[in-house]
């Protein structure tokens, strides 16, 4: 039995804001976290964390009671990518991702490697990143935005995907395309007093909650503010009741 795809959703009891703990040091996690409740948002490791701490502190945050996304983006021929998911599996964590732009072969074989799992995390693909406009696609070759998203998030739910990453304002029309059940996983969230940094494609969050996301990732618009928990709980109140008026 899979205890996170199975159970009802945990999305109608705790906040659907995946903190992004874009730290390099265990220090500043520990002393982040140890103000959260696990109630009041889930967590992602990504490639900063992850490579100056490595897995001991995933597995101490998942001991804690968080839910953890694990935000590595695989990205591999289909063999390296379904070992590396198992492994992140083994670490307890709620949430893993590839690039879609792998391909059908490695995201189908990424969910048969977490398929061998008694807990599965759910299986994320990035489709275009939120950091991306329609000039940086044009000079890799890509057109619009919206266009190559709906692409490969048609390839990685026929592959196995439980969801995408994508930016909210892509969400009305996956949510139309691929249906209620499947995750959208949304950055690029940016509150309506902060600078959008490298994000291209941005929304606030009550926003990204009306346009159908079923999860914001947020972290420098918390992580650096004068008063992060200040901040997530108005995030939480601003999400809360933009879920209301659904
Ligand atoms: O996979 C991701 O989480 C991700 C995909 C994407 O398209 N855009 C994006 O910003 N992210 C991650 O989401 C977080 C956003 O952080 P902030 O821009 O500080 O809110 C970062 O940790 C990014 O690595």
């Amino acid at each position: 039995m899979n205890p996170f795809v199975d159970l009802p959703s945990p999305l109608a009891t705790v906040s659907p804001v995946i903190v992004a703990l874009d730290f390099h040091d265990e220090r500043s996690v520990l002393e982040f976290i140890s103000r959260l409740e696990p109630g009041s948002c889930r967590l992602k490791v990504g490639k900063e964390l992850f490579t100056a701490t490595g897995p001991h502190l995933v597995q101490t945050l998942v001991a804690r009671g968080f839910e953890v996304f694990l935000d590595l983006k695989f990205h591999d021929i289909p063999n390296t990518v379904a070992s590396a998911c198992k492994v992140a599996a083994d670490l307890g964590v709620w949430m893993v991702d590839v690039h879609a732009s792998g391909g059908r072969r490695m995201i189908e074989a990424a969910r048969e490697a977490l398929d061998t799992q008694s807990a599965r995390p759910l299986l994320i693909a990035v489709t275009v990143l939120t950091s991306m406009d329609a000039s940086d696609l044009a000079e890799i070759g890509l057109s619009d935005p919206a266009g190559q998203v709906s692409r490969l998030a048609a390839l990685a739910q026929s592959s196995g995907a439980d969801g995408v990453v994508c930016s909210a304002q892509e969400a009305p029309l996956l949510r139309g395309e691929r249906g209620p059940a499947f995750k959208l996983v949304t950055p690029g969230i940016r509150l309506a007093d902060s600078a959008a940094d490298d994000q291209r494609r941005v929304m606030t969050p009550s926003a990204a909650i009306a346009a159908g996301s079923d999860y914001l990732v947020i972290g420098r618009p918390i992580t650096r503010a004068d008063e992060p928990f200040a901040v997530l709980q108005r995030i939480n109140a601003e999400v809360a009741q933009a879920r209301g008026a659904q």
